[in-house]
């Protein structure tokens, strides 16, 4: 496979190969949104096989298996590590196309030195020679975020959660930051059933009795208080239909109580009980100087069969389609006419939405800070060149590209940071086409500069982190 994943992979002119190579290649890490577990980070794992670091848990291979015709016995189901490595070797060579595709063989040689094409042929060869790798040392979580000059890493966290493992990778000395992310989600959900039981959880953790909806603020609000003590700099919201509807705290504390008392909602009331709640905890992120995340449009769990017997986030989930535009606008107006916008980045997972995005970030750009309001990479269904291509170039048409914030991997496997590599690579074959079309001046130091803030500088300045180390 020598001619693939060259030194020159996706790379297509001189201008691109010299962007690449001279201005993104040896840049650090900014990981600052992702699904890693800490306490795989804290107790330093390592992964006794392929299939522990590769296929547990990243639903993303797991959904073209089983579009491949393979039985879920070899995906989720409780065999053999080695047949579940096998089921995927038996697919790869179908995923042409696919950015897995890519990321399979990418992570194959960067981080095993392997360059063969994972097949059926050679799946016994690469699981001896990987699992080879990953048990004779130098693979464990902490080794492989030093070895990919991982600088920052935003992990999702629930707000009840101790952090206890946070905590312990703060008392280390270590070359990276490992920082909670706030993510009410549950907190939110009061349409869901298990929303009394995560009031009740919350209430826990706060030592208070959680008895009306001020108390759930007050216990909200004490939780922020305590990640900001942990390092955290961020919240993370999974919004998947946007929602806005003006209404008060009294009127919202009506509504609590009734779910409290085990009442069904209507749709009307559960939208004023979010936006309430989303607008005051945006007052509670803006004091901090966090960075709001909101991730709108995913329409999830879409086969019921399939939720009851593997849950959540096991693939089967697609982009949403309703109307984002009006609701989020006005929610953003609201908080920033209210107690004060704070940075915020949003993503979308409908692409029809990439242009109501790009400029609702722009209408809320208040000159405090460059890029304030960020429209977010290309998120999950859209992570791949196509998406990626499409989202920067929406961004540079209606914004300005200079202070994107780029690229997160939002992923749950520690072999995935050879996602960034792939994300500088088509930054600078997008810039490096421009100037090879005589778009842009070939001035390789200015387009150079964009390079390396989008790549990394922009996100450290707006996390405002210090060399690994939170300021
Ligand atoms: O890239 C895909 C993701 O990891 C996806 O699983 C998450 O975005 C998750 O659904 C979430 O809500 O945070």
């Amino acid at each position: 496979m020598s001619n693939f994943i060259s030194e020159d992979f996706l790379l297509t002119n001189d201008y691109a190969k010299t962007l690449y190579h001279d201005f993104a290649k040896d840049l650090p890490i900014i990981d600052f949104h992702n699904h890693l577990p800490p306490d795989d980070i804290s107790k330093d794992v390592t992964f006794k096989t392929l299939t522990d670091i590769w296929l547990g848990g990243d639903h993303y291979k797991w959904r073209l298996m089983r579009a491949n015709g393979i039985d879920e016995h070899y995906i989720t189901g409780n065999t053999d590590e080695k047949e579940k490595f096998k089921a995927w070797a038996e697919t790869v060579p179908n995923t042409l196309g696919n950015p897995l595709f890519h990321w399979t063989h990418m992570e194959l040689k960067r981080y095993f030195g392997i360059d063969d094409f994972l097949n059926p042929e050679t799946a016994d060869r690469i699981w001896d020679m990987a699992n080879e790798k990953l048990q004779n040392g130098g693979m464990s979580t902490q080794q492989l975020l030093k070895k990919d000059r991982v600088e920052f890493v935003g992990t999702t966290d629930d707000p009840t959660d101790d952090l206890a493992f946070h905590k312990e990778l703060q008392d280390g000395n270590h070359p990276f930051q490992v920082a909670p992310s706030f993510r009410p989600d549950p907190g939110l959900k009061i349409d869901k059933e298990d929303f009394n039981a995560w009031v009740q959880k919350l209430g826990e953790v706060t030592n208070t009795e959680i008895q009306k909806y001020s108390d759930f603020l007050d216990g909200l609000a004490e939780r922020v208080d305590y990640f900001d003590h942990h390092g955290c700099k961020a919240s993370d919201h999974g919004i998947d239909e946007m929602f806005y509807k003006p209404t008060d705290e009294q009127e919202v504390a009506g509504i609590f109580d009734k779910k409290m008392r085990g009442e069904s909602l209507t749709n009307v009331e559960v939208e004023k009980y979010k936006t309430f709640t989303l607008q005051f905890l945006a007052s509670l992120y803006n004091k901090k100087g966090w960075i709001m995340q909101l991730h709108i449009g995913a329409m999830r769990n879409n086969n019921t069969k399939m939720f009851e017997r593997v849950g959540r986030d096991a693939g089967y989930d697609s982009p949403g389609d309703r109307s984002l535009a009006k609701p989020l606008s006005h929610m953003l107006d609201s908080i920033e006419y209210g107690s004060g916008l704070p940075k915020t980045i949003l993503y979308c997972l409908n692409p029809k939405d990439y242009y109501v995005l790009a400029t609702i970030a722009g209408n809320h750009q208040d000159g405090s800070t460059a890029g304030k309001v960020q429209f977010g990479t290309a998120w999950w269904f859209n992570d791949h060149i196509d998406g990626m291509e499409n989202q920067m170039k929406i961004l540079a048409n209606v914004g300005l590209i200079k202070h994107f914030v780029g690229m997160l991997t939002d992923s749950r496997s520690f072999l995935s940071f050879s996602r960034h590599e792939y994300f500088r690579r088509i930054l600078c074959n997008l810039f490096g086409t421009w100037a090879q079309d005589g778009k842009v001046p070939s001035d390789i130091e200015w387009l150079g500069a964009y390079v390396k803030d989008i790549s990394y500088h922009n996100a450290k300045e707006y996390f405002g982190l210090k060399n690994g180390v939170i300021l």
